[in-house]
């Protein structure tokens, strides 16, 4: 049976289940007094489960600084970010860091693989958090490099791969634990057209087959052509919310 497995949220209800991130009234402010930066202000929309979501916005306007709040690795000033139905608000340092191992995957515009590691050891790392068999382990990378069409190259290093192929590495260490949200920033910028196209294909593929929801953060037209929900912003503000042909106006939430 293939391991590969399709992202069963733990459903409080089924409004729930239908949203893999819900950002409410998020803020988030830098330094004090005559430095101070408003990075984010107040910013709410939602992300179906299971979908192809992009985020842009000029530079500067808190594509980074949202990223970051999404994927566990910074917290608002004020609001709440709700990711596969938990509010991860109340979380201590120890729980966000659990939490990302468990729930979501990363993927950089610079691949960020450990050099010294091969495709496969790579891919295996973070799994080596959360399944300890090592046979099954071991499987799960074998299929996922399989996958993402790298099966003959497992025991090659990054510095032996193309910049292509370490992206895809790196896909298939975001994916091979299926977790409910990947976060990518920039994931296409270092591809040539074919190798992005190629690229964008397999993560549709598997997103597909996993349901696993995306985040990018990008300004390649084919990827935001590809994508269910665009999210724009500018100036910390979202500016504007489209969902599949529908272009939606900016969510306002108020706090439950
Ligand atoms: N640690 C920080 N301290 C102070 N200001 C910050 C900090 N991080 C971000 N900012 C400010 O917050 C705003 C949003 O920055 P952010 O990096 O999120 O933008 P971005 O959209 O990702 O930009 P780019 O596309 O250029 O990477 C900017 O004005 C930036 O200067």
């Amino acid at each position: 049976m293939p391991l590969l497995r399709s992202y069963e949220p733990s459903s409080r209800s089924p409004a729930d289940d239908s949203f893999a991130v819900c950002v409410e009234n998020v803020s988030r402010h830098f330094g004090q007094g005559a430095s101070a930066a408003v990075a984010l202000d107040d910013v709410s929309f939602r992300i179906p489960a299971s979908g192809f979501a992009v985020l842009t916005g000029p530079s500067g306007s808190g594509k980074t600084t949202l990223l970051n709040l999404i994927g566990c690795l910074d917290r608002p000033t004020s609001g709440r970010i709700l990711i596969a139905q938990k509010d991860t608000s109340g979380f201590d340092e120890r729980r966000m860091t659990a939490f990302r191992a468990e729930t979501l995957g990363f993927v950089f515009q610079n691949y960020n693989l450990l050099p010294v590691l091969t495709a496969f050891e790579n891919v295996e790392f973070p799994l080596r958090l959360i399944e300890p068999d090592r046979q099954r382990r071991r499987r799960m990378v074998g299929e996922m490099l399989e996958r993402v069409g790298l099966g003959g190259l497992s025991h090659r290093k990054p510095a032996q791969l193309s910049g292509g192929q370490q992206q895809r590495v790196a896909v298939a260490r975001a994916l091979v634990k299926s977790p409910a949200l990947v976060l990518a920033d920039e994931p296409t910028a270092n591809l040539d057209e074919r190798t992005a196209i190629a690229l964008i294909e397999t993560m549709r593929a598997l997103q597909r087959e996993i349901g696993t929801t995306f985040l990018f953060s990008s300004h390649d037209p084919r990827l935001i052509g590809e994508a269910d929900t665009h999210i724009e912003i500018a100036n910390g503000h979202l500016s504007a919310l489209h969902q599949g042909s529908r272009s939606l106006a900016p969510v306002k939430e108020t706090r439950a």
